[in-house]
């Protein structure tokens, strides 16, 4: 029978697929190995893998003087998880043995051992003092030379702090957020989120069994606030799962249609549907092919996800910007579509999890272009701030905004109005 693997193993593992084959987190989290493992060690794997990685600027400078050439990925892994740890407060006795054991498990590594711990023992002697003087990590190449052309170079510094930072826990409330933010002991934030510092559990808080409360940053649960007064509307959630909008439009009293391409995505908007009590129609479908007349839509569209690195530090590492160009095609195709589904004098709220323009702005001024009449409506809810708002009528929400309150994900919106 194979060895079930330790959470450090699993960690180092997770580190090959994001870094080596390119895939994400979320997706590298499967199979055998990983079902393997124990709850709590699922946990410590997946925090291992993330501080890794948003910390992976820093392991490298720490482990640059100890390495002559580079050794393959696998033991550059095993390195970089034990210098995090040594860095960030582990025992060396106990860190410098397990990634020795990690590369000894493996024939094809078992010869460089003696290099691993080497390389640790000087690691746990000068890294803790060097690291607390390292620059904060800076993006890849591939995101952060776009990034300083839009927004300049100090705000992307801000960006990248604040990925450094990590993200608070913030909760969308059924009914009323201030309540809410009182029985947990949240801040309830001017835009109506509830953010909690140190959250733990989340399946663990009151009412979250009773689907009180959904996870949602503050700045995604914009969107859907931009739509203004739903109750009674019909109103289209275009690419819904897994559902933190559709949630929040059916709690406002509109009659929801919840479409996605994602049947497994879909299984989770119908389990959050179900825990919150809640109700929306749900469809499994393209919503370019889609068909109807809605007094509103939101059209949260796929996208490059940069404004969500807070919580996915692994996004940058596993991809190079590939396939963008085909996301903002379709993202336009989809703008496109939407107003067509529209009842005259309809809304459509346009928005992405991206801080690339051309997933923003760009699209709002291309869709004005191409559309004669349609209009941008002035976004009026509780919170906004001025900098918030863009030149074209949209709102840019960006991860180094409310630095001092934990910050915010990255996001565009816009309200399109359709003349009647
Ligand atoms: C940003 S996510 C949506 C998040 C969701 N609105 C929420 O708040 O929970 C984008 C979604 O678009 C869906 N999608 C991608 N292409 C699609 C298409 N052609 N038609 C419908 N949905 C699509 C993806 O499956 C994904 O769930």
């Amino acid at each position: 029978m194979a060895a079930i693997p330790t959470a450090r193993a699993q960690a180092v593992a997770l580190l090959g697929q994001v870094l080596g084959q390119g895939r994400l987190l979320s997706e590298a989290m499967s199979g055998p190995a990983w079902d393997a493992l124990a709850p709590a060690d699922r946990a410590a794997a997946q925090r291992m893998t993330a501080e890794v990685l948003r910390n992976l600027e820093r392991c490298d400078r720490v482990l640059k003087p100890h390495l002559r050439k580079g050794p393959p990925l696998f033991v550059r892994n095993v390195l970089r998880l034990g210098t995090w740890e040594l860095c960030t407060g582990g025992a060396a006795h106990g860190v410098v043995n397990e990634a020795v054991q990690t590369v000894s498990a493996d024939r094809k590594t078992q010869s460089m051992k003696g290099l691993v711990n080497a390389v640790l023992r000087k690691v746990a002697d000068d890294g803790p003092a060097q690291w607390a003087k390292l620059r904060v990590p800076r993006l890849p190449r591939w995101l952060r030379d776009p990034l300083v052309s839009a927004w300049g170079p100090q705000a992307v510094s801000g960006m990248e702090a604040a990925h450094l930072a990590g993200a608070p826990l913030d909760l969308t409330a059924r009914g009323d957020a201030a309540g809410l933010a009182e029985a947990l002991g949240g801040e309830f934030l001017p835009t109506g989120s509830v953010r909690l510092r140190e959250a733990g559990q989340v399946t663990a808080l009151p009412g979250y069994a009773d689907g009180d409360w959904w996870v949602q940053d503050a700045a995604a649960a914009l969107p859907a606030r931009l739509l203004g007064n739903v109750s009674g509307q019909r109103v289209l959630d275009m690419c819904a799962a897994p559902g933190g909008k559709t949630l929040q439009l059916a709690a406002a009293g509109a009659q929801v249609t919840a479409l996605d391409l994602s049947e497994a995505r879909m299984g989770r908007l119908r389990d959050n549907l179900a825990r919150t009590g809640l109700a929306a129609e749900v469809v499994v479908g393209d919503a370019l092919e889609h068909e109807g007349r809605y007094d509103a839509i939101l059209l949260d569209a796929p996208c490059s996800a940069t404004g969500t690195i807070r919580r996915h530090p692994d996004l940058p590492h596993a991809k190079q910007g590939d396939g963008i160009s085909e996301l903002i095609g379709l993202q336009a195709a989809m703008i496109d579509h939407a107003l067509g589904l529209l009842a005259p004098g309809g809304r459509l709220v346009f928005c992405t999890c991206s801080l690339i323009p051309d997933e923003g702005e760009c699209q709002i001024e291309e869709a004005l272009s191409r559309h004669p009449g349609l209009a941008v409506m002035r976004p009026e809810v509780a919170g906004i701030e001025d900098d918030w708002r863009s030149p074209e009528g949209g709102l840019r929400l960006r991860p180094d905004f409310w630095a001092a309150r934990g910050g915010m994900d990255g996001f565009y919106m816009a309200i399109l109005h359709q003349p009647e």
